[in-house]
């Protein structure tokens, strides 16, 4: 059973002029899936081609299981890349079966291989077939069989859902959720934050090309900001300015919603709304991961 982590130390990249990474390092562990967000152009791609070894780095080193990727690791990488790069003209499970010699394979293993994976992912009819005869979410899980049929010991997954219908996207769910719990380290990009925040153990947040919030939904989302709804119906329109560390975001039907960070007490808010009359409601909530991003995101405009 693989077990080994792939880490990323470090790594940095410039195109000319564009620093695409500046010193990104992330570490996915053995039987654990990792959603890596950012908005388009933080360097997600990058990152995960550099990974794979199709990119070269300026600095920093990427391992597996703490060695340098080399090439007999780099053959146990299964990827499947944003621009899904198979061949239109070729059958499916030809296809698949090139691609598992490729990784190394004997031939009848590759074969085996390529039905076994077809079948599973719902693509057994079409085995026959042409890859751009398929519709564009059944080529899409043509490319995650690619990604799969070698049997990896790390997975790489460039937008995997991207695209695809709701039963694809389980399906899609389901494998990668089995792939995690045979050992296997799972790490793949999504502007999908509700599908990242269900079935990522942890999440990486990515800025510009590093690392600006890591750890598990639990800990990103008790790390940001706290929001209050106070149910005062009788509280006058600005009851709650000047409490420090509170900004009022919204006021409808004699409902407060309020943000609170670090140096916030909400007992002090809560004195303070029962000093206007009746508190019908006190609920505290985390942000969800789409807050949290939407945070980052405007940071970054702000700067
Ligand atoms: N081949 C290239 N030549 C020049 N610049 C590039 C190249 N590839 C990427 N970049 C730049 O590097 C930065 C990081 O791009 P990257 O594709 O890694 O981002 P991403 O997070 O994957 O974005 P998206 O969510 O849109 O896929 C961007 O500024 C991009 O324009």
């Amino acid at each position: 059973m693989p077990e080994g982590a792939l880490e990323i130390d470090r790594v940095s990249k410039r195109y000319g002029e564009v620093v695409a990474l500046d010193e990104m390092s992330l570490t996915v562990h053995g039987g654990e899936m990792l959603g890596f967000v950012g908005s388009n152009g933080a360097g997600k791609t990058t990152t995960m081609r550099i990974a794979l070894g199709v990119l070269a780095a300026d600095s920093g080193e990427v391992r597996y299981d703490g060695a340098p990727v080399d090439r007999t690791t780099r053959s146990r990488i299964g990827y499947m890349p944003e621009e899904r790069g198979l061949y239109p003209k070729m059958k499916v499970s030809e296809q698949l079966q090139y691609l598992g010699e490729l990784h190394g394979l004997r031939r009848a293993d590759a074969a085996h291989s390529a039905n076994r994976w077809t079948e599973r992912l719902g693509l057994a009819e079409r085995r026959e077939d042409q890859l751009q005869k398929l519709s564009l979410g059944n080529q899409q899980r043509v490319q995650l069989a690619a990604a799969l049929v070698h049997d990896p010991s790390v997975l790489i997954l460039d937008e995997p859902f991207s695209g695809l219908d709701p039963v694809a996207v389980e399906v899609m769910s389901t494998v990668l959720r089995e792939m995690r719990d045979r050992g296997v380290p799972v790490v793949f990009s999504s502007h999908q934050l509700e599908l990242v925040q269900r079935l990522c153990d942890r999440v990486g947040i990515v800025r510009r090309g590093s690392m600006v919030a890591d750890g598990t939904v639990e800990e990103l989302r008790s790390s940001g900001p706290a929001r209050l709804t106070v149910h005062a119906p009788r509280a006058p329109a600005d009851w709650a300015e000047g409490l420090p560390g509170v900004t009022v975001e919204s006021r409808e039907n004699g409902r407060t919603t309020l943000r609170l960070d670090d140096t916030a007490d909400d007992q002090r808010v809560l004195r303070a709304a029962l000093e206007t009359g009746p508190v019908h409601e006190f609920s505290r909530e985390r942000p969800s991961l789409t807050e949290l991003f939407r945070d980052v995101v405007t940071e970054e405009i702000d700067e």
